[in-house]
């Protein structure tokens, strides 16, 4: 039975923090085993090395106690994520940016093969690497009159090929190439008919219990099945960034640092704040 009571195990309700702000709760329902992780850094969700530090730790301690499901979500109900904080982009000192690039390289390792079955609880605007979260998912419910989509190439930035790899096994490479290339923010509704989510939701509350009934499909196939056969596929997905993360960091932090791209991201934060 899937209680919508989240009870305090010695893991729920807990929150990863190595500072003073909580910036990632996670609260597992101990009937189901399924945890909620909820990205909480007001006021968009911005992935930071902190907020990504602690999304790293819950995904790795919920991967030794072998939860039955999560559930990925915002504290927000109008940004899901702003995708990386770009203020970690005009902090140039290389030992920060390559703890930065390391962490979210970590996140996407853990997320994407992560053993139990996940959700994208999409409750608000998702561009760029929250996209890419979301992406990482196995299944994606969005609320109605959002926006997802990796619009690197508006910020005069590159993704990098597991960000590609990441929407191409969802929607296929045509659409990957359309979307990437113009840096299309697509609609909740637009999504829905391209396959980038699954559901739309009404309400934060619609999107959970939609997500949640998602993960009742496996409340009978045996969690190993499931997720040897979830490895066979991402395995060599997963293992394309494994082998190349030192390179992946490298090309990061030449393409960040160099100053077309730094002029670039300056005029784009600048645009941000102007269409208040
Ligand atoms: C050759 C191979 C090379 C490989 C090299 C690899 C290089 C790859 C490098 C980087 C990859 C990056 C991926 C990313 O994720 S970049 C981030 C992209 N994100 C965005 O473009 C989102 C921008 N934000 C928005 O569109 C909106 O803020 C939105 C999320 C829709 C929310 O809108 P709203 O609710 O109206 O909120 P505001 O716009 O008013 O924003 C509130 C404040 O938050 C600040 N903000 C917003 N987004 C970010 C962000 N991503 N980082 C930091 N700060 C952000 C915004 O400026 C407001 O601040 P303030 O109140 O001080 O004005």
């Amino acid at each position: 039975m899937f209680l919508r009571r989240s009870v305090t195990l010695a893991m729920s309700l807990k929150n990863y923090s190595s500072e003073a702000k909580n910036l990632v709760a996670v609260a597992v329902n101990n009937q189901t085993g399924v945890a909620t992780v909820t990205l909480q850094r007001p006021p968009v969700n911005s992935l930071n090395l902190e907020l990504l530090n602690e999304l790293s730790s819950a995904l790795t301690e919920l991967e030794e106690k072998k939860a039955r499901g999560i559930i990925l979500k915002s504290s927000s109900d109008s940004v899901f994520s702003a995708g990386l904080d770009i203020h970690e982009f005009s902090n140039t000192e290389e030992g920060r940016l390559k703890k930065f690039w390391t962490a979210l390289q970590d996140v996407w390792i853990k997320l994407y093969g992560h053993s139990a079955p996940t959700v994208a609880c999409i409750n608000g605007h998702a561009p760029a690497g929250g996209c890419l979260l979301a992406l990482s998912c196995e299944y994606r419910v969005m609320l109605k009159q959002k926006t997802i989509g990796l619009n690197e190439t508006k910020l005069g930035i590159v993704a990098p090929l597991w960000f590609i790899a990441s929407m191409e096994n969802v929607i296929g490479r045509r659409l990957t190439e359309l979307s990437l290339t113009t840096g299309k923010m697509y609609t909740t509704e637009e999504a829905l008919k391209i396959g980038l989510i699954d559901e739309i939701a009404e309400d934060t509350n619609d999107a959970v219990s939609k997500s949640e009934n998602f993960l009742k499909l496996f409340q009978n196939i045996s969690p190993f099945a499931r997720s040897q056969t979830k490895k066979f596929i991402r395995g060599n997905t997963v293992q394309s960034l494994v082998k190349t993360r030192e390179a992946d960091l490298k090309a990061f932090i030449d393409d960040i640092t160099s100053e077309k791209v730094q002029k670039g991201l300056k005029v784009y934060m600048e645009s941000l704040k102007k269409g208040k």
